[in-house]
């Protein structure tokens, strides 16, 4: 289990050797259970990737704790195998000089994870691709094809949680829609969970049990996706009225 309790996080407004902070987040508290497929979603600058960085560790709250199975995110080797991460930037994802067998390898080998035994094929045809892949780089791969093989880096170490970061936003329609479900099947594969960090409310909906709405940097709402059209504030209301209704 992932619990975040009172998490606040600022930055500084105008460069380094500014006095002023920003506050980005405020008071952040909720659970991600083991399974579950959480979304976070809120317009731009509600502070969800900043969050999604905070959950991997990458940067540190200001106050609060964040622990996972009860250990610190900060601590490296706790996290470690336990969460994984797709962002939005599959081109920068991967190292533009390694092969896809290189870079389905390299999560493997980090997590300790790497044998003769591991069926590379196997993967490879769980997200929707296949061993002629394996020699190709980067810059050979279609956008939709180049998240595949992130998500299978990702999947890999066969994590408890993966947080994926806008991970399909810039995939066009058909292609979005495509690797919105084999997230859903490899959900059901692994049995992992995910925390699904988007601006589009309708693409949560599908792969997300229960949604946090995020609103300049606090939490508005958590609702379960089926109850979406209960939802409380007025905010949320409006965020979901274009969508739902
Ligand atoms: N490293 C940083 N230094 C200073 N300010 C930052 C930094 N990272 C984020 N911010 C600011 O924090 C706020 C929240 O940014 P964040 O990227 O978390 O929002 P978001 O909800 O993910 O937005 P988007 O959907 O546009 O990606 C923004 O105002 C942003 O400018």
């Amino acid at each position: 289990m992932l619990k975040v309790e009172d998490v606040n996080k600022s930055y500084r407004q105008n460069g380094w050797f500014s006095q002023v902070r920003r506050q980005v987040l405020r008071h952040i508290g909720f659970e991600w259970r083991k399974g579950e497929s959480l979304g976070i979603i809120g317009e731009s600058g509600s502070g969800k990737s900043t969050l999604g960085r905070l959950l991997l560790g990458i940067e540190k709250p200001d106050s609060g704790v964040i622990a996972f199975d009860g250990k610190p995110v900060s601590d490296r080797s706790s996290r470690r195998g336990a969460i994984s991460a797709v962002f939005q930037d599959y081109t920068s994802s991967i190292n533009p000089f390694f092969t896809v067998r290189q870079a389905i390898l390299e999560p493997l080998r980090f997590a300790g994870k790497a044998s003769e035994s591991f069926d590379i094929g196997k993967l490879l045809r769980q997200v929707g691709l296949d061993e002629s892949y394996l020699p190709r780089y980067p810059h050979e791969l279609s956008g939709g094809e180049a998240q595949r093989v992130c998500i299978a880096r990702a999947v890999s170490v066969e994590p408890q949680c993966i947080l994926l970061d806008e991970a399909t936003s810039s995939l066009d329609g058909s292609v979005q829609m495509q690797v919105l479900e084999l997230l859903k099947r490899l959900r059901t594969a692994y049995g992992m969970g995910y925390i699904f960090i988007t601006h589009d409310i309708q693409a949560a909906a599908y792969l997300c049990d229960r949604m946090m709405i995020l609103r300049h940097g606090e939490i508005v709402e958590i609702i379960k996706t089926a109850e979406l059209k209960h939802v409380q504030s007025p905010y949320a209301r409006e965020l979901l009225r274009k969508v739902i209704w």
